[in-house]
């Protein structure tokens, strides 16, 4: 079998670790404070979106912010292994953005939706796929509507998306791990528990 032109015998790194979940749930969140804490452990895979950058947000860093022809350019020349429409908007993951972590041994996380769940499952990346779950659609509304990044409109269809994923997401085998993001410290201490072997792998390989 062959990812990218590298066999999986030849990329013996970490395994990728898949965080899926609702938008407003609380990935970037869970996945920031990870990331600080494990620094030189995980690199983010910088996926691509068309949708406007919001304050603060880096290109670059974020996502990489490009125009549909620019993103569909690179879907025809079969340069993403995922891409999906969310919420008026299209994103994917690009095959460089998970090689360049690859290349530095570290732990690959990949912030996708439930399409990108579904379509990352067809490839042989083999990541831990974990979906991070709001307590309830009121909780996961009152959390969008206090970030303040969304128009009604936008709202609206992330909430939508957001009943079809808290659906799928009770499926079995879909995801390794379902973590309600409750109690934010809980639900850290549940992620890094299920992180815990492949950040020793990560540690021990630095020694
Ligand atoms: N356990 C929690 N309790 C209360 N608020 C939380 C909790 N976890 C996250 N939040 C807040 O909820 C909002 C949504 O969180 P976040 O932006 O991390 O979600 P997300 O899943 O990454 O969303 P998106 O997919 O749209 O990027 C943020 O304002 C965040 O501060
Ligand atoms: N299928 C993919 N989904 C992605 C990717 N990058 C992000 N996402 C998901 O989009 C929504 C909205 O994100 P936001 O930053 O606009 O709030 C969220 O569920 C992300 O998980 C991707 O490369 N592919």
């Amino acid at each position: 079998m062959h990812l990218f032109g590298f066999s999986r015998r030849e990329m013996s790194g970490p395994r990728p670790v898949v965080l899926s979940g609702p938008s407003g749930a609380g990935k970037s969140t869970l996945l920031k404070r990870l990331m600080k804490e494990y620094e030189g452990v995980f690199g983010f895979s910088v996926s691509h979106t068309t949708r406007n950058p919001r304050p603060g947000e880096e290109d670059g860093k974020d996502y990489h912010f490009v125009t549909r022809e620019n993103m569909q350019e690179g879907i025809d020349k079969g340069e993403f292994i995922e891409n999906a429409e969310f919420s008026g908007n299209m994103y994917g993951t690009s095959k460089s953005s998970i090689e360049d972590v690859q290349a530095q041994n570290l732990i690959c996380i990949l912030d996708v939706d439930i399409q990108g769940v579904q379509n990352i499952k067809k490839t042989d990346l083999n990541p831990i796929y974990i979906s991070i779950q709001p307590p309830s659609m009121e909780i996961l509304e009152k959390r969008l509507r206090e970030r303040q990044t969304e128009t009604e409109d936008s709202l609206q269809k992330r909430l939508e998306a957001a009943r079809i994923d808290m659906e799928l997401s009770k499926e079995p085998g879909v995801f390794d791990i379902v973590i309600i993001n409750d109690d934010l410290e809980g639900a850290y201490e549940k992620l890094k528990s299920v992180l815990v072997e492949e950040i020793q792998k990560v540690q021990d390989a630095k020694k």
